[in-house]
């Protein structure tokens, strides 16, 4: 007869119990975040505070984001790094605040958003909303809710769908920029090229917003840059020589993509930013910033970001940067 196994303690059973796919935790910092787990050792963590994404693991636990050391995690500044919300403004495309507020403010979950479609294999995702405070309307006069859905898909990838609209009751339309403001963690900033936008019309923020076009047949980094790309393809390669990973950047609803590394001097002059995190964090920013979008009352905009990464050796040429952006 077979020994009958010994009790499990509390402690095991629970170490038995598969970890929720979503869960709701408070931080050391007496903040909350959701943590969504996927398969293996994939992970995604939301700070309500700014409705942020703050990591986002692969299979093998590795984080693909990049958080700077020196980040805040409470208000009033914003968190340094992972995926802020820049809404209703992007950059200082108007008289708000940098970026806008949005990534400033304390979201909440939504228990019940108005359908929408996701996959059915999807099992790990949460929605949340934000909606203007009475200070928020004396600086942005316009009612709104934003609703952000944030996925973790069965091989890993990440996906953020915004959903806004104009809830004002005056008849008033409102318009605004936008930008998911994506810190990827790369292994060197030397090391990285980026695919996509060669012969794309830019606006060079250090150089008073001016209008140039890529030359290059590949983005490099050997200084600063800060360029919004006009337009730009809904595909947008990062490659990581070193790490030999490809982060691709798929974008829907949002026309242009922000390239942004400070390089070593404005790196030094941010105080949440370690001096030498400029070499290992780039931001590709999926955006719509050189033409606002507009709504109506009672009308909604949808724009939705997909980040994955794959493996590429791409120095034996086995990536096409092609085939990855045009599958
Ligand atoms: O320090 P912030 O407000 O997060 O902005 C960081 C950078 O964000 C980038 O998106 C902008 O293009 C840069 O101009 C800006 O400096």
């Amino acid at each position: 007869m077979a020994a009958a196994a010994a009790p499990q303690s509390p402690q095991q059973q629970q170490q038995q119990q598969p970890s929720p796919l979503v869960e709701r935790v408070k931080t050391a910092a007496g903040l909350e975040k959701l943590v969504l787990r996927g398969q293996r050792n994939c992970s995604v963590e939301i700070s309500l505070y700014g409705g942020q994404v703050t990591s986002w693991k692969n299979d093998y636990g590795e984080e693909l984001l990049f958080v700077s050391s020196k980040a805040n995690f409470k208000p009033p500044k914003p968190i340094r790094g992972g995926i802020p919300i820049c809404f209703p403004q992007f950059g200082t495309h108007g008289n708000l605040e940098q970026h806008g507020f949005a990534r400033n403010r304390l979201w909440t979950v939504d228990d019940n958003p108005p359908p929408l479609p996701i996959n059915p294999a999807i099992k790990a995702f949460v929605d949340l909303i934000l909606k203007p405070s009475e200070d928020d309307l004396k600086v942005w006069p316009h009612s709104f809710e934003f609703r952000l859905r944030i996925a973790l898909g069965q091989g890993g990838d990440l996906s953020l769908t915004s959903r806004i609209r104009n809830t004002n009751t005056d008849g008033r339309p409102f318009s605004y920029t936008f930008a998911y403001h994506t810190h990827f963690s790369v292994s060197d900033i030397s090391e990285v090229r980026v695919e996509g936008l060669e012969t794309m019309d830019y606006l060079d923020n250090i150089k008073g917003k001016e209008r140039f076009t890529e030359q290059g047949d590949a983005i490099v980094f050997e200084s600063e840059v800060d360029k919004v790309y006009l337009a730009a393809p809904s595909k947008v390669a990062i490659i990581d020589h070193e790490k030999k990973r490809t982060f691709v950047v798929t974008k829907e609803g949002l026309p242009d993509a922000v390239v942004w590394n400070p390089w070593d001097k404005k790196a030094k002059a941010m105080q949440d930013f370690g001096d030498a995190e400029y070499k290992h964090m780039l931001c590709v920013e999926p955006a719509a910033v050189e033409k606002p979008i507009t709504l109506k009352p009672g009308e909604e905009w949808k724009g939705r970001l997909a980040l994955s990464a794959v493996p590429s050796s791409y120095c034996s040429g086995q990536l096409d940067p092609q085939r990855v952006l045009h599958g």
